[in-house]
């Protein structure tokens, strides 16, 4: 079984280089995972809940940097199921779910991201063979940043623009095998590699893919939603958007990422500023614990309720997506554009917030934040690239405003869908609301806001759920976090409530002095808000965090296994650019040393008999 923090030869995690990164990875997620494969050998798991269990491995510890196997559970797998019909799925998951094939999912190319219509992989059917024959045309229609690809996967799903009959039907999925499932060598007419080091997750392997007329089945092309018939004939699907339907679904599940990253960072935080004494209150007083700062409760305690916040929407968007999907399935397509805009702007909205979140953590605790051994810097590299990767934030929110000009602009005339329901009221009250000091005021304030701007989404507080499952106890902790996530945010956004509602200067400042009274409230309960997220040490990884507060013994613990402390230089610094963009990322690329050898070592002794089920 692996070892609390993983060590690569006695070297830390931190003190790796690229390549052992890498390796490093791949020994310990193929043991991570062979978990997974025991518990469906022993019937404890199965497709349908694979999320927890594979959301509990990638959201964990073990595989803190990063898996170069999570795209495969995370988006080759859900792309399988959202767009392979029934005959493509009983030949592709199976293999897929037992790990005997490794996929990616590779969309985004050098050239583009965010604009899927303008991507350039091209493919085009063949009639005569019946095969699609797929071409990467320039060098920025090379598929960039797929996780695994570089040197793991022997799969993926590629997303190309589909040619028959000579005309464009826009872009498609098709499943292609990228490399020899024996040798592991890359197929012929495949280019493929390792796009280099990254601010984060430099565990996910992530990879390049060019295709030099490369030819697959026709049956290769997943065909849930559209077909190409032998023939070459073009058979559209009902909704041009169902193809997009693996980005819904990760966005869904990267709010629930959010939760967890959001609540790992705030319980150091908290846990270290309860430790942690500095300066006196009162002179000749003995030092207070930073936690006792209003200035430091500002920082830590709307992160805890965020969290909370957090996790109850993540939940309610997940009973959406499985509704929807439900409704799809019968053929009904009504709320897809709503899940689709509620998807976006929680993605969006949850990955900002807590990234801004995660750095006032580590900022809390001063120089100890800085530490990697804190975690705080790994985890905020991880989910920063949150706000990017499954589209870009400031897009997604523009899909949301999308969405919400449209059924504004149809509010009389069409029924409105659950999320969007209080559009009717706060345009019904002619946005003339009485202001109320209470959350459901300040909910009320933002609807208002919503209404006239648009492009505010509102937040589902769901008070009464609450008051029907907890003790009265826990109920008036839940509210007071509740009271500081509304009035936080009513602060926060004071112009706009200003702007739109008919708040005054008296309220504003109760409101101020209601919001450092909340703070004083939460004060004694705040260490134990966060063990409530019961994150084992091995979990946090942290010497800021750990439960037992052994603080300054596990720094020095952690310093002194530095090789600096053992030997003298290290490390080379890198070249730099000149402006000649994707060259220059494709020649750094190159410089990866695991772009050195065509198959890395680790294929042999561990990818394959774990692939084989020998491991
Ligand atoms: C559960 C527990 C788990 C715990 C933790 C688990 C750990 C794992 C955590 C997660 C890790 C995640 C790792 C991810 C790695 C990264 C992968 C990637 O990044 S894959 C690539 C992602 N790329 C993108 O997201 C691209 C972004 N761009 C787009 O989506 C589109 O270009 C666009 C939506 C911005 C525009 O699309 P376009 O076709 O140009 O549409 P138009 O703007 O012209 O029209 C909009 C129109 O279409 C509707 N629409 C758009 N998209 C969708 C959709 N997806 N579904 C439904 N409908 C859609 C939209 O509503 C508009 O409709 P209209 O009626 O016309 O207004
Ligand atoms: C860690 C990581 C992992 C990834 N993994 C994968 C993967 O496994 N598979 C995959 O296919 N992709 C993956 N991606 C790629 C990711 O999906 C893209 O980076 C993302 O979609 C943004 O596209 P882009 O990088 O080309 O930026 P661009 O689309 O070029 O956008 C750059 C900037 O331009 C602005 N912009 C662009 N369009 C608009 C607009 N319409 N309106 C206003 N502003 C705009 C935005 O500010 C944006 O930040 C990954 C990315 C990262 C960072």
């Amino acid at each position: 079984m692996l070892s609390k923090r993983e060590v690569f030869d006695g070297v830390p995690e931190e003190y790796l280089s690229h390549k052992e990164r890498y390796e490093n990875a791949i020994r310990n997620s193929v043991v991570a995972f062979s978990l997974v494969r025991k518990m469906q050998e022993e019937g404890k798991t199965s497709i349908n809940n694979y999320r927890d269990v594979v959301g509990g491995l990638l959201g964990s510890s073990v595989l803190r940097d990063g898996s170069p196997l999570g795209l495969h559970y995370i988006m080759f797998m859900p792309a399988i199921l959202n767009q392979a019909n029934e005959e493509q799925q009983e030949k592709w998951l199976p293999r897929a779910w037992n790990c005997s094939i490794i996929g990616s999912y590779a969309q985004t190319e050098l050239g583009h991201g965010t604009f899927i219509r303008g991507l350039e992989t091209t493919a085009t059917y063949d009639a005569a063979t019946k095969q699609f024959v797929l071409h990467s045309p320039t060098l920025t229609a090379y598929k960039w940043w797929p996780g695994g690809l570089g040197q793991t996967a022997n799969y993926c799903i590629v997303v190309a623009q589909l040619y028959t009959k000579g005309q464009c039907h826009g872009i498609h999925s098709f499943i292609i095998q990228v490399r020899d499932e024996e040798t592991h060598m890359p197929l012929p007419g495949i280019k493929i590699g390792e796009i280099g080091a990254k601010l984060g997750l430099n565990a996910v392997n992530n990879g390049f893919l060019g295709f030099d007329n490369y030819r697959i089945p026709r049956t290769n092309m997943l065909m849930k939603h559209a077909q190409v018939l032998e023939d070459g004939t073009y058979v559209k699907s009902r909704h041009s958007k169902l193809n997009y339907g693996a980005m819904v679904f990760v966005r869904v599940v990267i709010v629930f990422d959010m939760v967890n990253y959001l609540s790992k960072a705030v319980t150091i935080a908290t846990r270290f500023s309860a430790v942690r004494r500095q300066c006196q209150l009162k002179a000749g007083e003995t030092e207070c614990q930073i936690l006792d700062y209003v200035t430091q409760q500002h920082k830590l305690f709307v992160s805890i309720a965020a969290a909370h916040a957090f996790r109850i929407t993540a939940n309610k968007l997940w009973l959406t997506f499985n509704e929807v999907n439900e409704q799809l399935v019968e053929g009904n397509l009504q709320r897809l554009p709503e899940l689709h805009a509620l998807a976006c702007c929680l993605k969006a909205v949850t990955t900002a917030d807590t990234a801004a979140c995660v750095e006032r953590c580590r900022l809390a605790c001063g120089g100890h934040g800085y530490m990697m051994s804190s975690s705080l810097p790994l985890t905020y590299g991880l989910v920063t690239a949150a706000c990017t990767y499954e589209g870009e934030n400031t897009v997604l929110l523009l899909q949301t405003a999308r969405f919400l000009v449209k059924t504004y602009q149809q509010l009389d005339s069409k029924a409105l869908t659950p999320t969007v329901a209080y559009l009717k009221t706060a345009a019904a009250e002619r946005f003339c609301v009485g202001w109320s000091n209470t959350t459901e005021g300040i909910i009320r304030g933002f609807q208002v806001v919503a209404m006239r701007v648009i492009i505010m989404s509102t937040f589902n507080e769901e008070v009464q759920e609450m008051s029907r499952t907890v003790s009265p106890q826990l109920k008036e902790v839940l509210h007071q976090l509740v009271d500081l996530y509304c009035t936080y945010w009513a602060l926060e956004k004071l112009s706009d409530l200003l702007l739109y509602t008919p708040i005054s200067q008296k309220e504003v400042e109760s409101l101020r002095l209601r919001y450092e009274e909340t703070l004083t409230n939460l004060r004694p309960n705040a260490v134990g808000l966060v063990d409530a997220f019961d994150l084992r040490d091995e979990m946090l990884q942290s010497t800021l965090g750990s439960y037992d507060g052994r603080v300054y013994e596990r720094l020095m613990e952690e310093a002194m296994k530095s090789p600096l402390n053992a030997e003298p230089m290290l490390q080379s610094t890198l070249g730099s650019y000149d402006g000649r963009v994707y060259e220059r990322l494709m020649e750094e690329a190159m410089k990866s040393p695991l772009n050195a050898e065509p198959v890395n070592y680790t294929f042999h002794k561990y990818l394959k008999p774990f692939m084989q089920g020998k491991l």
